[in-house]
């Protein structure tokens, strides 16, 4: 027993010869607001649909509230485990009103408390002057603002949204984005998102789960996901990155570009890794006697993405702000930006101290 909102604990589930889930573990705190993320198949959508209870695991344990909803002996269906549930494409009963949709999950209220709570959270997603509305006289947003007002309408001790904006237009979507997320954070709800949005997932999650073949690869704070990823996998999925083969010598990181940092406490090692570098990290500046030379240049408003072919033949790309834009076949050199602290492999994992020998 502990004081987590929801627990997997080493969790698996097989559909014949695919592992969607593979001995999952994660812990969500109370009022946490957790985005899984990864690419498709990945098995996102199966973790929630194991949460909510719409699936059956077939290793590990699954505790809401403290309490077990899945294990080897336990098993309780989706109606009995306090889970909210908000889809993409909205899934509201066509021939009940708003008001109505909102009161299904309230059955065991009084009708007085019915009335009230459905208020309460129409008021929450501000959709009060609307209760009367069917759902074909709504908007795309307002009718997933209404399915979010559902699913919190029963106070459940996990919501779990699966991709809930990906049908709304863009401008739409960062709206009632905002709004759910508001709406969450208001109710101190516990969340689990599910999103292919990479602003998105590190944008609104107080912590960012990382997915990839089954496995989670890295669970943690946006920050952390984007400025120290645990995996090759995940430096390169969540945002640009490009890896050159680097080494750490005296406590000094160096590379085909040059010297890139200074590695503390690294001062007895003598080792071969791979370099993380973010467009962002990488500095440019003509230089005829260089024989890196620019190679792609992509315009994207605000900023100017340069790719850059090293002499090795190896690629970098680097971000430059609008008003530089060097032609393709400028001879450039390339260092980094000061000050970062770049992340480093070793075989695709990520090292924060020398390997031991
Ligand atoms: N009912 C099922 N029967 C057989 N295979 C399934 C079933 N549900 C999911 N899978 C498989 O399990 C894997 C994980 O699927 P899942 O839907 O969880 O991925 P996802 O990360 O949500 O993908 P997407 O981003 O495309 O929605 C996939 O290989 C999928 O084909």
């Amino acid at each position: 027993m502990n004081g987590d909102a929801l627990v997997l604990d080493d969790v698996s589930k097989r559909y014949g010869a695919v592992t969607a889930a593979r001995d999952l573990s994660l812990s969500v705190a109370p009022g946490e607001l957790l985005t899984l993320i990864g690419p498709s198949g990945c098995g996102k959508s199966t973790t929630l649909r194991l949460v909510a209870g719409l699936d059956r695991p077939d290793a590990g344990a699954i505790r809401i509230d403290g309490e077990t909803v899945a294990d080897r002996r336990t098993w309780r269906p989706p109606e009995r485990r306090r889970v909210g549930l908000v889809f993409q494409d909205h899934a509201l009963f066509p021939h009940l009103s708003v008001a109505r949709n909102v009161a299904f999950g309230l059955a065991r209220l009084s009708r007085a408390e019915q009335q009230r709570r459905i208020g309460e959270v129409l008021e929450l997603v501000r959709l009060g002057h609307l209760a009367k509305r069917y759902p074909h006289e709504l908007s795309g947003g307002e009718q997933q603002r209404v399915a979010l007002a559902r699913a919190l309408a029963p106070r459940p001790a996990v919501v779990l949204l699966d991709e809930p904006f990906s049908s709304l237009d863009e401008t739409l979507r960062a709206q009632v984005r905002a709004d759910t997320v508001a709406a969450l954070r208001e109710t101190k709800t516990t969340a689990m998102l599910v999103t292919h949005d990479q602003t998105e997932a590190l944008s609104t999650g107080d912590r960012v789960v990382v997915m990839c073949a089954g496995l989670i690869e890295q669970a943690d704070t946006p920050q952390r996901v984007f400025e120290s990823p645990a995996t090759r996998f995940v430096a390169s999925f969540m945002g640009d990155a490009d890896f050159l083969p680097a080494q750490v010598h005296h406590a000094l990181l160096t590379c085909e570009i040059g010297v890139v940092s200074t590695v503390p406490g690294w001062a007895d090692a003598d080792v071969d890794v791979d370099v993380v570098l973010r467009p962002h990290e990488v500095a440019l500046r003509p230089d005829p006697g260089s024989d890196a030379r620019v190679v792609d240049v992509d315009y994207h408003g605000a900023f100017v993405l340069h790719t850059v072919r090293l002499g090795s033949g190896r690629t970098l790309r680097s971000w430059q702000t609008h008003a530089v834009r060097y032609p393709i076949g400028t001879p450039v050199a390339v260092s980094v930006v000061p000050g970062i602290s770049p992340t480093l492999l070793v075989g695709d994992h990520a090292v924060a101290a020398p390997p031991t020998r």
